[in-house]
């Protein structure tokens, strides 16, 4: 049987005092996109990190399309990728050589005609050769995307990939993400404090609180399940502990 994308079991990280993450288990199965919801603070970021294997669990494991992160991270980690706000690219060098940079990383056979392809599919043609520090935020999210795109992983881990774009540029991207995901089958776990995003794209949905996975299940099995109209409702009821009696 194929392994799952993702299968966390039991992972946690613990700075001193604080419990970032707490035993959170999940399976993300291939080509399926999830959601990873939770306030500010809940433990998403510390949990893509755990993903990636940038932090070192404190307890538990997860492996990554069937590598173990402890073990056999570099495997897995050719066969992934992220984007994520918090990570700036290079600001004096052209996205294409930012873009040369990565490819050669992830080893990319044909790096020339990869970075043209996704010059081609995300817009970028006419920015190809300015400084990354000149990008408007709209472009930067294009170029973060072909970035993370250029090893083409099975798996992607999103961490806010929208922030910061007008609803237009937003949209565009959702749509992108979207198609690109039907005709890849590549994994997403997509964090996002944008609930109409992640009603419209993921297709389950893991609610975390204090580090603690709290709940979880499609948007539409959520919402009904909460008796609200929207996943913002529901999570406002999560965030404030108005809980529905199961
Ligand atoms: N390096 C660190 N040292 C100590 N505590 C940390 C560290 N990194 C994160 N934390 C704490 O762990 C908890 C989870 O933080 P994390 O950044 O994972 O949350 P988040 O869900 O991504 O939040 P946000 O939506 O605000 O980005 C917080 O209480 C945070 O203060």
């Amino acid at each position: 049987m194929q392994s799952a994308a993702i299968q966390a079991e039991g992972l946690t990280k613990r700075y001193g005092e604080t419990t970032a993450v707490e035993s959170l288990s999940f399976t993300l199965p291939r080509g399926a996109t999830w959601g990873l919801l939770g306030g500010n603070g809940a433990g998403k970021t510390t949990t893509i990190a755990m993903l990636l294997g940038l932090l070192v669990p404190s307890a538990g494991r997860v492996s990554v399309l069937g590598h173990d992160m402890a073990r056999d991270r570099f495997a897995a980690l050719a066969r992934m990728n992220f984007s994520s706000p918090y990570v700036a690219l290079p600001h004096r060098l052209t996205v294409a050589e930012n873009l040369r940079v990565y490819a050669h990383l992830y080893g990319v056979r044909g790096t020339e005609a990869r970075i043209a392809e996704l010059a081609a599919a995300l817009q970028m043609e006419e920015i190809l050769h300015r400084p990354a520090g000149q990008l408007s935020a709209g472009q930067k999210t294009r170029v973060a995307l072909a970035k993370a795109l250029v090893n083409r992983p099975e798996l992607l881990l999103l961490d806010e990939p929208t922030a910061s774009l007008d609803p237009d540029t937003g949209d565009w991207v959702r749509t992108w993400l979207e198609n690109y995901r039907a005709e890849s089958g590549c994994a997403i776990l997509l964090a996002s404090h944008n609930m109409a995003e992640v009603e419209r794209l993921c297709g389950h949905v893991l609610m975390m609180k204090r580090g603690r996975l709290v709940d979880q299940g499609s948007p539409a099995d959520l919402v009904a399940r909460f008796g609200r109209d929207n996943l913002e409702d529901v999570f406002l009821d999560i965030a404030r502990d108005r809980r529905v009696e199961a």
